[in-house]
């Protein structure tokens, strides 16, 4: 087993014309938490839409926890386009905490939790159920379990969404800008949950995000994005007060002051 759970070989992405992600090389080692900031449309939410096999690559190679994501090896040792239930097997080993929630509006806020954990995991209905309980109260929504995603707010969405992604018992968890479409007063509910699972969860954490004060808090190491590469990287003690590159420190005061 080596140290990285994730690591990006010279991916290249492009949608048409437009290449996103352009020889990115980046890895993330088992149990650490990383934040990739940067500006809008550098690829950062490529690299975790990658991830989930929500986009295939043009170039290079993808690997998590020691397996091509989207190759697998035939009998002969070479390497052969993944097949779908190599890519199911991959995919169970990642959640995702999307922008919009992505909740089910028709199913209550356990039935949302229990869904996939029964469907794919061949859970039983009772065995789902206490795991949406340990996990509701964990987000702090014990007392929401009946209700439906349009009797909750945006935050408690939210937190239904990230309860639903740990329910699948993931290694790595991602997050796409978790709190950009929480109005302010709400934003701070969700940090304290992503926060506590840092603190607690030996899971690994990868966090596109545009709130620089949390993610100089719960990481290890911020990864600052410019036109899909890595243009800098460090320790948030590093990054946020002391970047070596001039494209940071533009970035970041432009976002830091506005
Ligand atoms: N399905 C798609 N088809 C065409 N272009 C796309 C598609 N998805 C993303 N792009 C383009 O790829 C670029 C990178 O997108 P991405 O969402 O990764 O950026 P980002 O860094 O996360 O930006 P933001 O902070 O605005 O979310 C953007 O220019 C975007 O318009």
């Amino acid at each position: 087993m080596t140290q990285d759970i994730i690591h990006f070989d010279k991916v290249v992405k492009r949608f048409g014309d437009l290449t996103v992600l352009n020889n990115l090389d980046f890895s993330v080692k088992r149990g650490e938490k990383v934040s990739i900031i940067g500006p809008s449309g550098s690829g950062k939410s490529t690299v975790l839409r990658i991830l989930m096999t929500l986009e295939g690559i043009e170039g290079g190679k993808v690997t998590v926890d020691d397996e091509p994501l989207w190759h697998e090896q035939a009998a002969d040792g070479t390497l052969k386009a993944a097949s779908e239930a190599h890519l199911r097997k991959m995919r169970a080993k990642l959640g995702m905490v999307f922008q919009h929630f992505n909740l089910f509006p028709h199913m209550s806020v356990m039935r949302n939790i229990t869904e996939a954990p029964v469907k794919v995991l061949g859970l039983s209905k009772a065995e789902a159920r206490q795991r949406g309980e340990e996990l509701l109260d964990l987000v702090g929504l014990a007392d929401q379990a009946q209700k439906y995603p349009g009797q909750l707010s945006g935050g408690q969405k939210q937190r239904v969404g990230i309860a639903r992604a740990l329910a699948m018992r993931p290694s790595i968890l991602l997050f796409d800008e978790p709190t950009s479409a929480l109005d302010p007063e709400l934003v701070g509910e969700v940090l304290n949950v992503i926060g506590k699972l840092a603190d607690e969860h030996d899971l690994t954490m990868l966090l596109v995000t545009h709130e620089m004060r949390f993610a100089r808090e719960i990481s290890d190491r911020v990864c600052f994005f410019d036109r899909g590469k890595i243009r800098e990287e460090g320790t948030p003690e590093e990054l946020f007060t002391d970047p070596s590159e001039e494209r940071t420190r533009e970035f970041l005061s432009a976002v830091l002051d506005g």
